[in-house]
């Protein structure tokens, strides 16, 4: 079970995430967000990432290219395009940056195949990113991915195991379920968090890019 901790903001937080056993962590560039970071400290936080902790930049409001350039800068390992971004966009961030991942909902009826726009991840969130709201796992009835895809949206220490079980994702994310206060990150939950859902699933994770490798073993 991949476990991805999004929306840090400082270097305490992101020592806590890899400690606890997070697979990856976010940073959030946004001018929406109460988590979007200013450019010198994402650049701080980037620099602090532990090698065997992946790093992903998280947009939503940057034009993809813009965001490419700016994953680049950083040196992170994944950008992950978060919204209305179009397969144009994904396509015009490939050429500087191509380890893509694609965040979306449900509601939108995106493509739901793992890589429809050469993403290695697909995230599928509530209609509202990181604001902590839950949406109808039962719609995975009729549209769930195969491969490398990210549960999120109003997942907590709390409601992990669950969501795990009736979800079946390869992995899940978390922001506001890990916070005392918006945009303000609570270590103890952060570690319950990965606890609860590494508990859950039982078994150990893979990496994007062994997807074709966890679904030959049945994951
Ligand atoms: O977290 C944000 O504030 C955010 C803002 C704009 C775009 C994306 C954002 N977060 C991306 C994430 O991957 C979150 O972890 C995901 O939306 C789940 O959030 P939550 O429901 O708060 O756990």
């Amino acid at each position: 079970m991949f476990v991805k901790v999004c929306g840090l903001a400082t270097t305490a937080d992101i020592d806590v995430a890899a400690e606890a056993g997070a697979d990856a962590i976010g940073l959030v560039i946004s001018r929406t967000s109460v988590r979007g970071l200013d450019w010198d400290r994402a650049v701080a936080l980037a620099a602090h990432v532990p090698s065997h902790v992946r790093s992903v930049l998280v947009v939503n409001d940057t034009a993809a290219a813009d965001a490419a350039r700016a994953a680049n800068e950083l040196g992170v390992d994944a950008l992950q395009l978060h919204g209305t971004y179009t397969r144009a966009d994904f396509d015009e961030a490939a050429r500087t940056f191509p380890r893509l991942w694609r965040a979306t909902s449900l509601n939108e009826k995106p493509d739901t195949r793992v890589g429809a726009y050469g993403e290695e991840v697909l995230l599928l969130d509530s209609p509202r990113a990181g604001s902590g709201a839950r949406w109808d796992l039962s719609l995975l009835d009729a549209a769930r991915p195969e491969g490398a895809w990210l549960l999120a949206g109003g997942l907590g220490p709390d409601n992990v195991a669950e969501a795990i079980r009736q979800a079946d994702p390869w992995g899940v994310d978390v922001s506001s379920g890990v916070e005392s206060a918006p945009g303000v990150k609570d270590h103890a939950r952060i570690h319950a968090f990965v606890t609860a859902a590494r508990t859950a699933a039982g078994r150990d994770h893979g990496q994007p890019q062994d997807r074709g490798r966890e679904q030959d073993r049945g994951r």
